[in-house]
């Protein structure tokens, strides 16, 4: 596969979706042809997916259920939209990718790492991201910029605690990959934010 494939990763409210179009202005005025997506979702099926997750009311739901069904969404996705865009040599940015399953699942939830990477395995095979933006920043930070929000989703309602294990998985995961991974300082005000996005995608082109 010949394109280049750009996730987005990081805790709540650290201004992803505040980020993204801005990528995808850049990425485009760059000349390049670019496929937007985010995961859980990104095809019909994956949304219908989404929903099932996000639903604050599914309150009974197994962690293997949860993480069964994130890598059910992404078997879906990566055959009809992140395989075929790569093939034809597009630019595909995703909100959010496999990263988030062993922060969400594998930190927060406590699945096996190892279990995730088996998984990893059998619905990507070889394919991993080029590039991964972690935007980071202090939980309680972000919590608080999340919470000017509408109603809570069934993740968005988990305890402090819980996302303190989901940046602190990132983290390692970005030193563990260091040439994949750049690390972003989501604190400061949108525009510096958008500085250092932009310092890492000028490498690029
Ligand atoms: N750098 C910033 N400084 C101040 N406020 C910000 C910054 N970035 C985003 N915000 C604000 O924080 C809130 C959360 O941002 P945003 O929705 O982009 O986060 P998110 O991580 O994409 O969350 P989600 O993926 O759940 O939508 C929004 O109200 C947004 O306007
Ligand atoms: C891909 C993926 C996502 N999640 C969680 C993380 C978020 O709380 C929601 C998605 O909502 P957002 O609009 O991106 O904030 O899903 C997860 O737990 N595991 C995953 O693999």
């Amino acid at each position: 596969m010949s394109g280049y494939f750009i996730t987005v990763e990081g805790g709540e409210g650290v201004g992803k979706s505040s980020n993204l179009g801005f990528i995808e202005s850049w990425l485009r005025e760059a000349g390049k042809d670019v496929v937007m997506t985010r995961e859980p979702g990104g095809t019909a099926l994956g949304e219908k997916i989404r929903e099932l997750l996000l639903d604050a009311g599914q309150n009974n739901m197994m962690v293997d259920t949860e993480l069964l069904l994130m890598f059910a969404a992404r078997a879906q996705h990566l055959e009809e939209v992140i395989k075929p865009a790569l093939a034809e040599d597009r630019w595909v940015v995703c909100d959010r990718f496999t990263d988030a399953t062993y922060a969400y699942q594998g930190g927060g939830r406590g699945v096996d790492f190892q279990r995730i990477a088996q998984l990893e395995q059998w619905a990507q095979g070889n394919l991993r991201p080029d590039l991964t933006l972690l935007l980071d920043m202090p939980v309680q930070q972000g919590l608080q910029r999340a919470g000017r929000r509408s109603a809570p989703d069934r993740f968005e309602r988990e305890q402090q605690h819980f996302f303190e294990r989901v940046r602190e998985t990132y983290l390692i995961r970005a030193r563990q990959e260091p040439g994949r991974f750049r690390v972003i300082d989501a604190a400061p005000a949108l525009e510096q934010v958008q500085q250092q996005i932009t310092a890492v995608l000028s490498v690029l082109i």
